[in-house]
């Protein structure tokens, strides 16, 4: 489903590599839980496997595609149908209600319907009572709900969580990360999640784990 082979990437500016020579495979399905500590390029993961970035060097094949070659049109239009992506800052648009904010997944599939998707998805995680609520009204763990139920619209066959425990108590650290198995589950999604909270991966034992190293710039200077 995911397999992801020599993989490197550096942003302009850089003198070291973020990722370098990474190779890691998911099947359909599976779960898999990237660790490493803060800078060590969890979320420059997640982008690239996103097509959000593009790699300097390797292939990240998803479903058999590609997603390293897209150019920037096709890539929008495949994560749009293929991909739900839950970023670290949720994105969440300001002025939109909660409705508003999930429906925002329906302008990249076209999807019919889109209102009882919608629907479907606020009675599951228990956000119909706050479906005409701005997300300044919202508590965090239900802010962090909209942006699941917005990345789970299309029954991506792939799903990307960025540190979705953050700044969660254990109780709704346990209840985030449940939700987002019965989720994934549900559609059959392959999980990617991000984090560097230890409480993740003691929930998800069955997961594959793919450990980050810091790449420290050499020489000490700036
Ligand atoms: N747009 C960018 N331009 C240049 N460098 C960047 C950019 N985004 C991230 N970096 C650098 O890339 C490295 C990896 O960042 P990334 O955000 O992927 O790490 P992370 O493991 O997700 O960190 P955290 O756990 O703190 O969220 C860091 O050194 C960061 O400063």
């Amino acid at each position: 489903m995911l397999h992801i082979s020599n993989l490197s990437h550096r942003y302009p500016h850089a003198h070291v590599d973020q990722l370098n020579s990474l190779s890691f495979r998911i099947e359909a399905g599976e779960h898999a839980v990237l660790l490493g500590s803060s800078g060590s390029g969890k979320s420059t993961l997640l982008h690239l496997i996103a097509a959000i970035l593009k790699p300097q060097n390797g292939s990240i094949l998803v479903a058999g595609r590609d997603v390293s070659t897209l150019l920037p049109a096709d890539a929008d239009r495949w994560r749009g149908t293929t991909v739900g992506f839950m970023p670290q800052k949720l994105a969440l648009v300001a002025a939109l209600n909660v409705e508003e904010n999930i429906l925002l997944a329906a302008y990249a599939s076209n999807r019919e319907q889109s209102h009882a998707r919608a629907q479907h998805l606020l009675d599951a995680l228990g956000l119909s009572e706050k479906k005409r609520a701005k997300p300044h009204e919202l508590s965090q763990g239900q802010r962090q709900r909209v942006a699941l139920a917005r990345a789970l619209f299309n029954r991506p066959q792939l799903l990307l969580a960025d540190e979705p425990t953050a700044n969660l108590d254990d109780d709704s650290c346990r209840a985030a990360i449940d939700l987002l198995l019965a989720q994934a589950n549900e559609i059959g999604a392959s999980l990617v999640i991000a984090t560097h909270d230890s409480r993740v991966l003691a929930a998800l034992p069955l997961a594959k784990t793919l450990r980050l190293p810091v790449h420290k710039q050499q020489g000490g200077g700036v």
